[in-house]
């Protein structure tokens, strides 16, 4: 029988409030033959290191204005140190893990967004090398991937991490990607009161974002849901990563985040 495989996307924002528990569940989510793709973030670690440097940032429609200078600090803090740290806490926690970004093997190859003049070298994805992914996974490893693109000139490019995750569930052809960030879902405020929405459309998405209901580091996680949400990926679930057990429910019965359908 096939595996059951779907992407997750662990955003900059969760990271280091992420419990054992959650590495655990990942570690039995595979012993239970469920295949993981890992996808991950690092924004706020390297505005931290871009700040410790003394070099300004600077966010357009929550995608990084990226130069020469700029795209030194992402590789290195999202190929280096966070991608390391995410393949040790899951190695440590009894999961297998090989971390990679997307450079290794022209894995996540890419070219200039279309506002490139404004914001420099941010990608977008152009293919994602699948073969590589699988063969890491029918080897027993979860990948952990570091949104960096790269294009045939060797050029390398600062890719949004929900897109890369978007791109690599589209590719791969999973049936659900699972957004991990640091808010429970999709937020409205109801009433005076902030709820988390339990599913939303397209339609719904696209009048949140024109009314400023959704904004900032949400546009890429949503855009990135609609783009993908053809074909194979029926749904995308966004969840907070400090609810235990998050993980394991998106997976399994759902009723948990804000699921986005086809
Ligand atoms: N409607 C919304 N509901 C929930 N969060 C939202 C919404 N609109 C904007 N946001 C913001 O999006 C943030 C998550 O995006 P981001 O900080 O980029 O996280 P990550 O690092 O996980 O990608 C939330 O912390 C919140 O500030
Ligand atoms: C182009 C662009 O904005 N790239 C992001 C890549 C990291 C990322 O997406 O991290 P989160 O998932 O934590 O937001 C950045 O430079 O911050």
């Amino acid at each position: 029988m096939e595996k059951q495989r779907f992407v997750m996307k662990c955003g900059g924002s969760t990271l280091a409030a992420l419990p054992d528990s959650f590495f655990a569940e990942l570690r039995e989510l595979q012993a239970s033959g469920v295949a993981p793709v890992i996808v991950h973030g690092g924004g706020p670690a390297i505005s931290e290191t871009l700040d410790k440097l003394g070099i300004e940032t600077e966010f357009v429609q929550g995608l990084r204005k990226t130069n020469d200078q700029v795209l030194d600090v992402v590789e290195m803090v999202l190929a280096g140190r966070i991608n390391k740290e995410i393949v040790r806490k899951m190695e440590t926690n009894g999961a297998k893990a090989i971390g990679l970004s997307g450079v290794d093997g022209m894995l996540i190859q890419a070219k200039p967004v279309a506002n490139h003049q404004e914001i420099g070298f941010v990608g977008e994805v152009t293919s994602v090398n699948a073969t590589i992914v699988e063969g890491i996974m029918s080897m027993g490893y979860i990948p952990v991937i570091a949104p960096i693109g790269i294009d045939q000139t060797g050029q390398r490019y600062n890719i949004n991490a929900d897109t890369a995750a978007g791109a690599v569930a589209s590719q791969l052809g999973v049936s659900r990607m699972i957004v991990v960030t640091d808010v429970p879902g999709i937020l409205k405020t109801v009433d005076g009161e902030k709820v988390t929405l339990p599913e939303v459309t397209v339609a719904d998405i696209e009048a949140m974002i024109a009314s400023g209901e959704i904004y900032g580091g949400m546009i890429p996680k949503v855009r990135a849901a609609m783009q993908c949400i053809h074909g194979d990926v029926q749904e995308v679930v966004i969840v907070s990563g400090s609810i235990e057990g998050v993980l394991t429910q998106a997976v399994t019965t759902g009723g948990v985040g804000t699921v986005i359908k086809q």
